[in-house]
């Protein structure tokens, strides 16, 4: 029981040496923002994988959001890329702060390099996360451009704390082999697309079709 509990925690497809994204969300529903910033964080950064990590629940926010394996399928529909995979493994961890997932990832998979991915909205209130510091401190950060927070998110209390560990945008190759802290902002052709959005427009299911 315990040999498989620790299989199942596991990232597959990883080795040690390889780069690996790490895109955490609640992806309710999953979208073509999520798409385009996976591929130009797989290509900006150098990536060798890049997981989606659908949350349980975002521990900030307090609405309830669709059952987990709703959100995964949808999320499977939606990304059909060998090198991007979805997984619940913050489920099977039983983690729901990053922080916490970062700490069991790294410890589970030595020698593999990840690098925190998020949108600019993240950046903006990242100051807020439960050992946000220790993050930055132990991870290469990546931050992706998003409508709204493309400027104000430079100007946050983590940019701000951390500017000193900024890499250029065209850095963006040397983050996830940088020493930490570490972190780059890159632009992207912006797609102005929430799950909040859709999920108001009753969009839910025709999600998964972009
Ligand atoms: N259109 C987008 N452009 C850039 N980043 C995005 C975009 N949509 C989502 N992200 C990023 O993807 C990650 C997961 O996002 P999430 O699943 O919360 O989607 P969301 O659209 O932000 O949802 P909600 O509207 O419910 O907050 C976050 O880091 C978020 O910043
Ligand atoms: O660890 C935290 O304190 C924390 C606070 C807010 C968000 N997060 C994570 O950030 C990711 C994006 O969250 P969301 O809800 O914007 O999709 C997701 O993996 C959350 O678990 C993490």
């Amino acid at each position: 029981m315990r040999i498989k509990l620790l299989m199942i925690c596991k990232l597959p497809h990883i080795r040690p040496g390889q780069s690996v994204g790490l895109l955490g969300g609640s992806f309710d529903p999953p979208h073509r923002g999520h798409a385009a910033i996976s591929h130009a964080a797989l290509k900006r950064f150098g990536l060798d994988h890049l997981f989606w990590l659908v949350s349980p629940g975002n521990p900030l926010k307090a609405r309830q959001p669709a059952p987990l394996e709703r959100r995964i399928s949808a999320s499977r529909g939606l990304i059909q890329h060998p090198r991007i995979h979805v997984s619940g493994i913050e489920a099977d961890l039983g983690t729901r702060y990053t922080a916490q997932t970062l700490r069991h990832l790294r410890r589970r998979h030595p020698g593999v390099r990840f690098v925190w991915l998020m949108g600019a909205d993240n950046l903006t209130h990242f100051h807020r996360w439960k050992d946000w510091q220790q993050i930055l401190d132990t991870v290469p950060v990546g931050v992706l451009a998003r409508p709204g927070d493309r400027i104000s998110s430079r100007f946050s209390p983590a940019a701000r704390i951390y500017r000193h560990a900024m890499l250029k945008g065209s850095e963006s190759q040397l983050l996830a082999r940088a020493d930490s802290p570490a972190w780059c902002f890159v632009n992207l052709p912006m797609v102005d697309v929430s799950s909040t959005a859709l999920r108001a427009r009753g969009e839910w299911s025709a999600a998964q079709q972009g």
